[in-house]
């Protein structure tokens, strides 16, 4: 099985948390934590920052570690480690997602995820 190494982000702003949906393509239409692979030669922080960055066009500060979890799927085996975030100015342009939203812990699991995440939702709603 491939082995692809993931980050991503929980951005949390007034208790609400920043969902991104997937397009088409893998895992399509599923939700997710902003972020992506991790290339060769980068710690976790440094791909995470680069991906927001890339993807939603802001800066921000990576806090606590929330999970780590390993999931395989037909196309290969994900270990996802997500960190919580905030913002440090700029609002997420959604440049590669096809929607987002923000929503209160309690109401995340009203979403279809990705299912590498569910560990990381469950422990944001703890
Ligand atoms: N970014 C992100 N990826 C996730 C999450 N959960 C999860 O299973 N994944 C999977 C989807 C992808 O297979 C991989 C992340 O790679 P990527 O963000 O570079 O995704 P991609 O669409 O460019 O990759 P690919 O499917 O085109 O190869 O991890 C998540 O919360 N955030």
């Amino acid at each position: 099985m491939k082995q692809i190494h993931v980050v991503a982000a929980i951005i949390i702003k007034d208790e609400k948390i920043f969902c991104t949906q997937r397009g088409t393509g893998s895992l399509a239409y599923k939700w997710e934590f902003p972020g992506g692979k991790i290339e060769a030669g980068e710690t976790e922080k440094e791909a995470l920052k680069r991906e927001i960055k890339e993807e939603l066009h802001c800066d921000i500060e990576i806090g606590e570690k929330v999970a780590h979890t390993i999931h395989t799927y037909d196309f290969g085996t994900v270990h996802l480690t997500t960190y919580y975030c905030e913002l440090m100015k700029e609002e997420p342009i959604l440049t590669e997602h096809i929607a987002m939203k923000w929503l209160y812990p309690d109401d995340l699991m009203s979403l279809e995820w990705a299912p590498a995440d569910i560990p990381a939702v469950e422990r944001v709603r703890a």
